[in-house]
This record gives structure tokens, sequence and C-alpha cells, in this order.
């Protein structure tokens, strides 16, 4: 059923439903609360949007205006939409598809906000899907990609609930409008510390789906003279587009194992969290935010270097690959705007460096902050040895953050609010922050490859493949690494020599490391990808489906064209 709703395409969004609304219920309702409306989630009994993000308001939750006022006469919350910024926007299915949205809304009871909550808010008719009393609903018009999605609209016009439709697992209102704390304010926030670890494994699906179109096209696509008289080389044999697709597809499975980690973190410290454990819940959050900006980022630029790489036929929707980037783009904004995740991370870094530099031992994923050397250690390193450039990684991202970090405590000396301080320094902090994680995806690689139990052969493989990764991130930042002396110029030049070998040594496995993805061709949704190969003759076929090609004459040449074309010529 859900898969059949998944092809409905145009107008039906049924996505937020199983990544957003059903995990709001499963994180953030009580058992008896869940025991009503979970296996309705999970049955597609009813549908579901995630409505927290308004027309004026997505990045700053504490600023959403959406109210929920408790009403001890009736026991009920009244939800309403009192600005027209408040009005809920670009929630997925909201349009058209869902009957039900979880409402994040800031919650009065007895005249005092306590902040953005959830609500359960049925918003149409279970029996003929027009709006429900009070609720406004609409399609909030064409997007840049994802048009089969209806993100939608919704206003409330002091529409009551019960007050069992407030989520209560961690906060709840009792009935006569007492207030009961949760044990974090944030853990309102759990099911998008969840979704932003999803995103991870989406970024890595979608440049999976990406370096496999582009290889495998690549090696159907014959292009120019590599030696006069020779036959056209397929474009794969030139250096600088191994140069293009190499460092992508080494990514891909770099992110891939990265979402393995994420997926065991959130597993294990939402674990320790049941149990009324909250300690992990900082290096979560810091973790999923700084992992999905990382990666729907890198991922977002390496699809667009995937389509260019295969010139026009890139170009075209047959590729597969403007949607594919269309949809990456979305990912960048959605969950939480990259450079604010981003941002979230770096708060984190400058946190546990001042906890370090008090004497506390780090742990974790920032373990390595307090134990690299300050002074760089130049000298002729081993650039092709995994530990070498592990260890450059933390290096680099230990001085980005230790030079922020200090940066900001200068400004506040020099009398700077924390605040103004922190805004003057924001572009240094995001630049650490990304250092940090580019260290963290770097380790988390190496370390999957040497213990990720495979044969030998495939090990080497995937061996020289973290390789690539690492000696391209080194050159492509090699200013941060040369900057204090810890890299020197001939280790640069060592790392771009093992870089082209690498190159060259991928090579032969590249189609097997792309097919190793396993993404069925109505999955990929590419001419050029194809399993097949057979790209021209489908071109062919999916050129002549164009609507355009429906009449031989379009009845735009009668409507315009003739006329025009009429009137010049009397002119002559
Ligand atoms: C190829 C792909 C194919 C297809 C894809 C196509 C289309 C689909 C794409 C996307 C659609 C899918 C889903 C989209 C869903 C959504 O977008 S849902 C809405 C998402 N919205 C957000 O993420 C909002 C982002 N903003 C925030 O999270 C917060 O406002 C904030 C930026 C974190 C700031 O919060 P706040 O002001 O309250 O906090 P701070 O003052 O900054 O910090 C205070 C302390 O709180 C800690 N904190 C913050 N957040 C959390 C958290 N989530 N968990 C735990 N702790 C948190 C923070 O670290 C501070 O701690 P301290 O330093 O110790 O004080
Ligand atoms: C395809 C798609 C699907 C979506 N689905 C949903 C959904 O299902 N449910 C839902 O609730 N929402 C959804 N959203 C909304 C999404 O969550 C928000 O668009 C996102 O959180 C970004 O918030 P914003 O639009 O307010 O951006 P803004 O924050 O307005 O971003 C604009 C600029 O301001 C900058 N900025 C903002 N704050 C700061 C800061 N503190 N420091 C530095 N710079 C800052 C940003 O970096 C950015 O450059 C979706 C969005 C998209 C594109």
């Amino acid at each position: 059923m859900a898969a059949a709703l998944q092809t409905l395409g145009g107008g039906i969004g049924i996505t937020l439903h199983w990544i957003a609304f059903t995990p709001t219920i499963e994180q953030q309702a009580t058992e008896e609360q869940k025991k009503k409306w979970l296996k309705l989630a999970q049955d597609v009994a009813i549908v579901g949007a995630y409505a927290q993000t308004e027309m004026g308001h997505g990045t700053f939750v504490r600023g959403l205006e959406t109210t929920a006022t408790y009403d001890p006469s009736t026991q009920e919350f009244v939800i309403n939409s009192p600005t027209l910024t408040s009005t809920k926007w670009w929630p997925g299915g909201l349009g058209k598809t869902a009957n039900h949205a979880t409402v994040m809304a800031q919650l009065y009871t007895r005249g005092k906000c306590y902040g953005p909550h959830n609500f359960m808010v049925q918003i149409r008719s279970l029996e003929n899907h027009q709006p429900c009393p009070g609720v406004t609903l609409g399609d909030i018009g064409p997007k840049m990609e994802s048009n089969g999605n209806d993100n939608g609209f919704a206003r409330f016009d002091h529409v009551r609930i019960p007050r069992e439709n407030m989520l209560m697992k961690f906060a709840r209102v009792e009935a006569d409008g007492t207030y009961v704390q949760p044990p974090s304010s944030k853990l309102a926030y759990s099911n998008m510390v969840y979704l932003r670890g999803t995103f991870v494994m989406s970024a890595a699906q979608a440049l999976a789906s990406a370096t496999t179109i582009a290889v495998r096209y690549s090696c159907v696509r014959r292009q120019s003279e590599m030696k006069p008289g020779e036959p056209e080389p397929q474009i794969l044999e030139y250096q600088t587009q191994q140069y293009k697709l190499f460092p992508q597809l080494a990514a891909a499975y770099a992110f891939w194992f990265a979402s393995w980690f994420m997926t065991q973190q959130h597993g294990s410290i939402t674990g320790s969290m049941e149990k009324g454990d909250m300690s992990g819940l900082a290096e979560l959050h810091a973790l999923s935010a700084g992992l999905k900006s990382y990666t729907t980022a890198v991922t977002a630029r390496g699809i667009d270097v995937c389509r260019m790489a295969c010139g026009g036929h890139g170009y075209s929707h047959a590729s597969g690959l403007p949607a594919l980037f269309g949809g990456a783009a979305a990912l960048c904004t959605a969950e939480g705007e990259n450079t604010v995740m981003m941002l979230q991370t770096a708060r984190y870094l400058v946190k546990c460096f001042a906890q370090s530099q008090a004497g506390k031992r780090l742990t974790g994923t920032v373990a390595y902050l307090s134990a690299v050397q300050p002074s760089p250690v130049a000298g002729n390193r081993n650039m092709s040895d995994l530990g070498t450039l592990v260890a450059a990684f933390q290096h680099r991202a230990a001085r980005m953050v230790r030079h922020a970090a200090m940066q900001m405590q200068g400004e506040m000396q020099k009398g700077k609010a924390r605040e103004d301080a922190w805004n003057s320094c924001s572009v240094l902090l995001i630049k650490a922050a990304e250092a940090h994680v580019h260290s963290f995806v770097v380790r988390n690689f190496a370390e999957t490859v040497q213990t990720v139990e495979v044969d030998e052969s495939v090990r080497a493989v995937l061996t020289s493949l973290c390789q690539l990764y690492s000696l391209y991130g080194i050159t492509e930042h090699a200013g941060d690494f040369l900057k204090d002396g810890y890299l020197t110029g001939r280790d640069i030049d060592a790392a771009s020599s093992h870089l082209s070998a690498m190159l060259a040594r991928v090579r032969p496995d590249a189609v097997a490391l792309v097919d190793a993805f396993d993404l069925h061709d109505k999955i990929l949704r590419s001419v050029l990808g194809r399993y097949d190969g057979r790209v021209y003759e489908h071109l062919y076929e999916w050129a002549k489906k164009s609507p355009l090609n429906k009449s031989e004459v379009h009845e735009s040449y009668y409507k315009y064209l003739q006329p025009f074309l009429k009137s010049n010529r009397a002119k002559l």
C-alpha cells in the first residue's frame, strides 16, 4: 500500500509520514498515546505530516508563532495561527495528502509560555478528506525538485484538541493546567536528531546513485583521440575524468560507513536516555548536526560534478542526475539548514575545548582534541599510510578548533559580549567544525576498512579507496595542513603523487565498486546508468516519448511561428 502511494507521484507525498510523522509518535508519545496512534500510522490507516516550520520561521524553533493554549475548563488545547507568518509552511504531505499532523506550537498554560511542544492534530476528515473545521490547507506551489511531494501550508483558527493530544512522553500538562518539566527541554527536538542521522544515509545513497550513473556512462561513452590514429577511448581512461569521479565514489563509501556509525550511536545513546541517562545527548546532537551538514553539502556538489562529467547527456533528465541534484539540494536546507547545523557542532566543540583546557579528558568523537600535540612535528611522512593520514586530519581539526576558540576568547577579552564574539568568529567556527567532521569521516572510514568482515582482496580495494578519499581531502585543503608546518610542501607533493597512483589503482575496480551499491535500474531511473549499458538506443527511445513529439508539427507553429515567419517574409 505504502509503495503504491509512494509511486502515485503527483500530489501525493507520504515520505514524511514515514520519516518524520511516524517516528515522532514513536519517540515523543506516551505508551498510552502509542496505543492510540502508532499502529494507525504504521498501517497507513491515517497519513501524517510533521508540521513544525512556519512561513516566518524554520531555523529558529524557539521563534515559532503557532500557539497551543490550555483551557482547563474543557481540558483542551486551542491551536491557533495568530499571524500570517505563523502559517505552517513547507511540511511534506501537508497540502493535499495528510489527514493528521504533529504540530509544533508554543505551549501556554496558566498564562505562561513553556516553549515549543508537539501536538497531534487531525486536519482532514477521515470520511471525505475535507479540511477539519478551523483548518485551512493548501500546497505551497512548484519547487526546485520533488514536485510529486505536496509540501503544504496550514492555518489553524482556534482549533480545539483534547489535552491528551499533546505528545507527553517527556513534558506533560495535568488536567488542572500544571506543567510538568521534561528531563531536558531539548527532548522535544529528539526527532530532528533522528532525522538528521537518516539524512547521512540519504546523502550516501544519492552520491552512490550519481557515481553509479557517471562511472557506468564513462565506460560506455567514447570520445576524442588519446593517441593519433587510435580508436576513441572510454572517457574513464582520462585522468581528469577519474579525478572528477573517484573522489565522489570514495565519498559515497565514506558516508555510507559514517551512516552506519550514526545509526549505531543513535540507538545506543537513545537507549541510555530511555533509562534516564542524558549524558550522550549533546554529543549525539553535535555529531548528527555536523554529519548531516557535511555529507549533504559534499553530496550536492558531488552530484553536480557527476552531472558535468557526463557532458550534454548529463544535463538531460534522461540521465537522472538533475533530479538527484535537486533532491540533494533539498537535504542541505531541510532538517536544519546546513550552516546553522554546522554552527551547532561548532558550539559543542568550543565547549569541549574549554573543558579540555580546564583539564578534563575528552571522550567520544572529540577525544583527539585533548590528545593532539599543539606543536607541529614536521618531517618526511609516509603519505600512503592510513594512520598518518588520519593523524593529519585530526591535527588540522584540533588546530582549527583551538584557533577559533582562542580567537573568540580574545574578542571577549577585548570586551565583546559572548554573542558578538561568537558572530564575529563564526566563519572560523564553521571551518573548524567542518574540519572536525571531515576528520571523523576519515577516521571512521579507515577504521571500517580495517575491521569490516570482507575477504582480503576486497579489503585491499576499500583501503585504496580510503587512501584516495584522504589524499584528495589533503590536496584540496593543503593550506590547512601547511599552516603550522605539520605537513611540508614535500608531504603535499607526495600526497598528490600517491593520489594519482590511487586513481590508476581504483580504475580497474571502478565498475565493480558502483555495481556493489546494487542499485536497480528502477531506482536509478537513468538511461546513462543502465546496468546493460545500452545507452544510445534507450536515449533515443526516451526522447521519442517527449510530449513535444506527440505531433510532427507542434501547435505553437500555427499559433506563433507561422504568422511571425509570414510577416517577416512579407517585409522582404
Ligand atoms: C537525494 C535526496 C532525495 C530526495 C530528497 C528530497 C526531498 C526531501 C528532503 C527533505 C524533506 C525531509 C524532511 C524535512 C523535514 C524538516 O525539515 S522538519 C523541520 C526541521 N527543522 C529544523 O531542523 C530546525 C532547526 N533548528 C533547530 O534545531 C534549533 O532551532 C537550533 C538551531 C538547534 C537552535 O535551538 P535553540 O535556540 O533552542 O538552541 P541553542 O540556543 O542554539 O542551544 C541551546 C542548547 O541546546 C542544545 N541543543 C539544540 N538542539 C538540540 C537537539 N536537537 N538535541 C539536543 N541538544 C540540542 C545546544 O547544543 C545547546 O546546548 P548547550 O551548548 O549545552 O547550551
Ligand atoms: C524540500 C523541503 C522539505 C521540507 N519538509 C519539511 C517538513 O516536512 N516539515 C517541516 O516542519 N519543515 C520542512 N521543511 C522546512 C525546513 O526545515 C526549513 O526550510 C529549514 O529548517 C531551514 O529553515 P528556514 O527556511 O527558516 O531557513 P533560514 O534560517 O531562514 O535560512 C536562511 C539563511 O539564514 C541563515 N541563518 C539562519 N539562522 C542563522 C544563525 N543562527 N546563524 C547564522 N546564519 C543563520 C541560514 O544559514 C541561511 O543562510 C522543508 C524544507 C524543504 C526545502
